[in-house]
């Protein structure tokens, strides 16, 4: 029996954390996991697939003295700084950070199961998951990057409030609901965002670097080439919050290494692992957070030849749940991988 916690587990991530558990029913499946989140949420009572679950206050020792196989953190960058080497247990437990705390440390592997999941030694403890914008495109890239070798990545993202965790969600919701109400009123004030996020969107998300960029944006360059083993890659990123619930969506322009053309394309996308290629625009079909929202794979269509790189590149167009995607099935599938080598 594989045992696991999810800390952080009454957030976005968290809770998607314990449903793609769930789905998984060769390798977690039977096992209900252990609930952890801050003392706020002690004795909650959280309905799941496994039937309702209460929910612990996370304390180190406590969570220790269980030695779970599998810890699937999903809370912050600072509290998986402070407590994630320590989950680690001395080498009993394997610990899946969500965060982007140790992301860019050379010694912990950032994996994509589908591209990297050779990244992870037979020792490695602390594996971390990727940003999820990053993850999404990724997704996609990874088989191009294989046939043609991607030199250049401009990438303008489109990212769902739950981005910013489930506060994120119900900040776009009722901003929604008080503005139908009055149209004329001025905007509800933003809590998460720094602008409200209703009927708008903020083409800025997290810290603004000394390059201009925002760590987002850098995230997605920092990671792509970290994931790609490509240190020389030039990526550049516009990220964009928009008014919807969930799914990040990427508009993405390639410039390649080789000569590069939409039906080679489409026929290493077709057969690539976690991708749907939906590319049908005459008939309205195209990738759209509505279509991937909820769904496991990430859809890639809009594949065209690039008016600008000529026979060297391409423009496609991606959507994914990157609550699913580029956070809880990416960790879930680490997991499944880790454990399918021990058989
Ligand atoms: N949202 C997304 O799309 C993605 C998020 N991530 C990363 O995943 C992590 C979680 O994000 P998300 O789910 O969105 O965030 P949420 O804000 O939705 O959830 C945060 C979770 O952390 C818990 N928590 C807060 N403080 C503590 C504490 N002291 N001890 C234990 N638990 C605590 C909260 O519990 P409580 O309810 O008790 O406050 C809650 O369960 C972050 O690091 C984020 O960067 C990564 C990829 C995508
Ligand atoms: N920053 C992402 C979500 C996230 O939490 O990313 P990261 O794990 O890199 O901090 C977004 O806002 O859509």
């Amino acid at each position: 029996m594989v045992t696991c916690a999810i800390i952080g587990a009454t957030g976005a991530v968290g809770m998607e954390v314990a449903k793609c558990m769930h789905s998984r029913q060769s390798t977690f499946g039977p096992t209900a996991p252990a609930l952890y989140a801050s003392p706020r949420s002690a004795g909650k009572v959280m309905s799941t697939l496994y039937g309702d679950l209460t929910i612990a206050a996370f304390d180190v020792d406590l969570v220790n003295s269980s030695s779970y196989d599998y810890i699937f953190l999903a809370v912050s960058g600072s509290f998986s700084l402070e407590w994630a080497e320590k989950l680690t247990n001395g080498g009993k437990t394997v610990v899946i950070d969500n965060s982007s705390a140790f992301r860019y440390h050379d010694s912990i592997p950032l994996v994509v199961p589908e591209i990297n999941l050779a990244a992870i030694g037979p020792d490695d403890k602390l594996i971390a998951n990727p940003n999820c914008t990053t993850a999404i495109a990724a997704m996609a890239l990874h088989p191009i990057h294989a046939k043609y070798t991607i030199e250049t990545l401009i990438v303008s993202s489109y990212q769902a409030t739950s981005g910013a965790g489930e506060p994120g969600m119900q900040e776009l919701l009722e901003g929604t609901r008080k503005q139908l109400e009055d149209l004329a009123a001025p905007p509800q004030p933003a809590k998460m965002f720094s602008h409200p996020i209703a009927f708008n969107c903020i083409p800025c998300i997290d810290k603004l670097q000394d390059n201009g960029y925002t760590k987002e944006e850098m995230k997605v360059a920092w990671e792509t080439r970290k994931i790609f083993c490509a240190p020389d890659m030039k990526v550049s990123v516009t990220a964009v919050r928009i008014p919807t619930l969930r799914a990040h969506s990427e508009a993405i322009s390639i410039q390649t290494k080789d000569v590069i053309d939409v039906a080679g394309v489409k026929e290493v996308l077709a057969t690539a692992k976690g991708l749907v290629v939906k590319d049908d625009t005459a008939n309205d079909v195209y990738p759209m957070p509505l279509t991937s929202s909820g769904a496991d794979n990430v859809e890639v269509g809009r594949i065209r030849q690039s008016l600008v790189f000529g026979d060297r590149g391409v423009e496609i167009f991606v959507c994914g749940d990157q609550l699913l995607r580029g956070a809880a099935l990416n960790a879930v599938l680490i997991a499944e991988a880790m454990e399918g080598r021990k058989a």
